[in-house]
């Protein structure tokens, strides 16, 4: 191509290096996806382009090679390294050593011999041979470049240089110059050792040039480069095999600091952390997040192997099997499309095949064999908000640096179990309540007898030792507390053993939480701007700690918390600015893809919105993506969440009660105007966001002005706008916060945020989680004890009975109605001083939560 497009042989200048040559297929395309991930292109992609004086990378910018390379127009000319390098660098407040913006590690002069010249000869025939014996690749190709398999074949380099990194280069004297032994490199690694490397050596003066040159613009760079013959590409060669750094005198930094080292063949990877290195198969990782039903009619034996904490809550069933549906015809193509894909990634015997439970055995021995997917469940498997695929098995308990089931049980054995069991009340709340890390510090129970030791529960009963082991992963509880808790009569059993039969994705149904699906649906937009995806494993984190993420540090100070996916940790970053660091095991990548998409629907073409935005939906200021964790950086909230609200304001005053909900139906009828369904709506996921002005009035209730509430924890929403009118059946996964629908078997979509919002307004009210009751539609109802004198009473059963008794999908609630009938009852019975007198009340919860935060 370069030929074709550069007749005048001015090509071989332009493309001196295989990394120039990838730049010409890099796909920027506006809309597209970056594909190519070469560091230059990379940079490209991430350095923005600074028209204004002032250097626009971070708030410490010392580092001039940033002004000078990276903030410019174009920005060409820095290898990802060097950019790490500095960032690094940076953090010490220093800046990069003159000699080393270059290639990092060049030194002194080489003068260019004739067996250099021949070496490079040798080198160049040898890509033209390799070229020639390759079949042509074609653009797209080349622009997919970054998909799976390629990723795989990469190494990273470490975000900071090891400690090896800063040694001299082994030969840089100048009597050392006379005697280069001459090797070229090549793709061939074995042989590699058996070729001659040429050297190529760059002195300071040389090193100057090179980046006046560089920063005036990539074509005279080139230009001058192929006058002086010597290459200033620090970037890595690829498929032609040769990295002409090597020219360069820094073979050993290339090892060091490139991004991409190929070893062997393709199912070889190198992966290089902080400190180790190891060389792991490529593995594709499947996790199905299927579960044990709790039926014991399910003939499980008692054999089969222990399940712990972990897993999704998705249940096949051999009946459903049986009997099964193909679902709802699936009205739109990309639906269907997609549908089939995953059918056929299921019917194709893939690692991600969910056994039916007729094969049971063999599902059991497969998947210990292959050690994967449900296999891991045994381990110990992985709570997550996204169902995981394609990721490295993590045990989030031992990642988080817990104890593993088995060494407890271990412990257990020598020393009696201490856990004392909280109070009944107490401890149902807990047994409903995922993410109350927060109200939980806030509540001393007093301690009770300990439960009878986990070993003397009766084992053989599969149905109660199934129940708590999926109590166990909804709830974030250990399984033997729950065990514990069920023998002592304390867990509400009752209500889940009635739901069981809902806990079905039948074959052939989408699950909308399904990790392919997501992939597919973020394939289809530019990835969010302040995502940063690597390809290592995530940093631990721990209170007290400082924690250094993609160059970014953060001091983390506290656990504020966690919920059954992730742990929430308040940080203070190098800003000073206080934030919330949502670390999320296996990495979710989705919840940024959503807040952003939810943003931009919201406002697009509405620049009324943007307030709303900014005040109700989460917005994820970075998000750090590695291969086994997600750091998501948040606004932080002090004034905690709608449930430590509730747990601390037993009675509020109707109007309080009225103005919030009457925001939260307001964001959520935008929500699903966006063609978004939360997925998760419950008292814990709303933060309140600040204190009510006590001079807003009556028009406060509908104004854009005063919103006090914020929607987090979006890691289970559905993006509806490509599955446009699909239903689902199964359960969302929160105990108590599963729809009628759900729980009957019956297709849903928007419904799982209806009775969300239903069940988190009898929180509101009454403090206390609503039991459903009722067994068809029109006789569902919550069992809510709302006090008699609570004006708003009426108006909040009569919404409850409306969003709990949705007849199908095509009879969805209108928002617009619910928040009429508030608005209308607010109009009617306003009173001011009683207003002022709530909002009182509510200021000084919000201050007690934000003290109790403090501590
Ligand atoms: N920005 C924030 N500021 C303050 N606290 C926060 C923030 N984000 C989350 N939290 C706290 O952390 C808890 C858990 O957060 P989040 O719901 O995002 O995690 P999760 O693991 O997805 O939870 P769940 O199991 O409820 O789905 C919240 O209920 C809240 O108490």
């Amino acid at each position: 191509m370069a030929d074709e497009y550069f007749p005048d042989g001015r090509a071989a200048a332009l493309f001196a290096s295989p990394d120039d040559t990838l730049d010409v297929f890099r796909d920027n395309a506006p809309g597209r996806r970056m594909k190519r991930r070469s560091s230059v292109c990379h940079l490209q992609q991430v350095a923005p382009v600074n028209t204004a004086k002032e250097a626009a990378f971070g708030p410490r910018t010392k580092t001039k090679l940033r002004s000078e390379f990276i903030d410019v127009p174009g920005t060409f000319g820095v290898s990802i390294e060097e950019f790490r390098y500095a960032k690094w660098k940076d953090t010490f407040g220093e800046d990069v050593d003159p000699h080393r913006r270059d290639s990092g590690i060049v030194q002194a002069k080489h003068q260019v011999a004739a067996n250099d010249r021949c070496a490079r000869e040798e080198v160049e025939n040898r890509i033209a041979s390799n070229l020639k014996r390759r079949p042509p690749l074609s653009p797209l190709s080349e622009a997919n470049a970054d998909d799976e398999d390629e990723k795989r074949s990469r190494i990273y380099s470490p975000l900071v240089p090891t400690k090896d990194a800063t040694r001299p280069a082994l030969r840089n004297s100048k009597t050392f110059q006379d005697n280069i032994p001459t090797i070229t490199l090549s793709s061939d690694t074995k042989s590699a050792s058996s070729k001659e490397i040429s050297y190529n050596q760059l002195d300071d003066s040389d090193t100057e040039e090179k980046l006046k040159t560089m920063a005036a613009g990539r074509e005279k760079a080139r230009t001058s480069s192929l006058s002086s013959s010597t290459s200033s590409s620090t970037r890595t060669a690829k498929s032609g095999g040769l990295d002409l750094m090597a020219e360069n005198n820094c073979l050993e930094a290339h090892a060091m600091f490139s991004e991409t080292v190929h070893i062997g063949g393709p199912e070889k990877t190198m992966v290089i952390s902080d400190e180790t290195m190891s060389i792991k198969p490529t593995e594709v990782s499947s996790n199905f997040s299927v579960l044990c039903d709790p039926d014991p009619t399910m003939n499980l034996t008692h054999d089969r192997p222990k399940k712990t904490s972990g897993g999704l809550n998705m249940v096949f069933d051999e009946l459903a099997l049986v009997e099964e549906s193909i679902g709802e015809a699936v009205e739109v193509k990309t639906v269907s499309k997609i549908k089939k894909d995953l059918e056929d990634t299921r019917l194709g015997k893939s690692l991600r095949t969910p056994p039916t439970l007729g094969d049971e055995d063999d599902m059991f021995d497969d998947e210990l064999i292959h050690g994967h997917g449900f296999g891991k469940i045994t381990h110990g498997s992985i709570v997550t908000s996204t169902p995981a695929a394609g990721v490295a098995f993590v045990d989030i308990e031992s990642y988080f640096g817990n104890k593993s089931e088995a060494d407890r049980e271990e412990e257990e054995n020598v020393v009696q179990p201490k856990f004392v069991v909280p109070t009944g009340s107490t401890f149902n709340k807990l047994m409903r309540r995922k993410s109350q890390a927060a109200a939980a510090q806030a509540q001393v129970a007093p301690p009770a007898p300990p439960p009878p030791a986990p070993k003397q529960v009766p084992a053989a009963n599969s149905s109660i030792d199934c129940l708590s082991d999926n109590l166990g992963r909804r709830l974030s509880l250990g399984a033997d507390e729950i065990r514990a808790a069920i023998v002592a009569g304390e867990a509400e059993t009752t209500g889940i053993l009635n739901r069981r039969r809902s806990e079905i994705i039948r074959k052939g149904d989408i699950n909308p939480w399904d990790e392919t699906l997501r992939r597919r649906l973020m394939a289809t937009v530019r990835a969010p701007i302040n995502m940063h995806e690597f390809q290592e494993r995530a940093p631990k984190i721990q209170a007290n700690r400082d924690c250094e993420v993609g160059g970014e540090v953060f001091h983390i100070q506290t656990l504020i918390g966690q919920g059954g996916y992730a742990k929430v940790y308040k940080a203070v970053n190098e800003e000073k600015k206080v934030v919330a660091v949502k670390y999320e095991v296996p990495s979710c990548s989705w919840e940024v893809y959503i807040c952003d998409q939810m943003r931009n629907r919201l406002i697009k073409d509405r620049e009324d919105r943007v307030k709303m935005a900014d005040w109700c939906i989460m917005k994820v200021m970075d998000a750090y993506v590695f291969s086994t964790a997600s750091l998501l950086v948040n606004e932080y909230h002090e004034y905690g969440t709608l449930l430590e609200y509730a747990n601390s304001m037993k009675d509020p005053n109707w109007h309080i009660s009225c103005f919030l909900l009457t925001q939260m139906a307001r964001i959520l009828k935008e929500v699903h105007a966006c063609n978004i369904i939360h997925g998760d709506i419950k008292p814990d996921n709303f933060m309140i966001t600040r204190k009510i002005d006590p001079n807003w009035d009556k028009d406060a209730l509908m104004s854009n002005d005063t919103f006090v509430v914020k929607i987090i924890d979006w890691g289970r929403a559905i993006d509806m706008m490509q599955l446009k009118d699909q239903t689902f059946k199964g359960r969302a996964g929160t105990e108590d916060f599963d729809s009628p629908e759900m729980i009957d078997g019956r297709p849903w979509n928007y419904q799982a945020d209806y009775f969300g919002f239903a069940a988190t307004m009898a929180v509101v009210v009454t403090a206390k989680y609503g039991k459903l009751t009722g067994s068809k539609v029109g006789e569902y109802s919550l069992s809510c004890d709302i006090k008699r004198r609570n004006a708003l009473r009426n108006t909040i059963f009569d919404i409850i009975k409306k969003f709990l008794n949705i007849e199908s999908v095509n009879t969805l609630p209108d928002w617009s109605e619910a928040i009429q009938q508030f608005a209308d009852f607010w109009e009617t019975n306003f009173d001011g001083s009683s207003w002022r007198q709530a909002i009182a009340k509510f200021n000084e919860v919000c201050d007690l939560a934000a003290t109790n935060h403090k501590q």
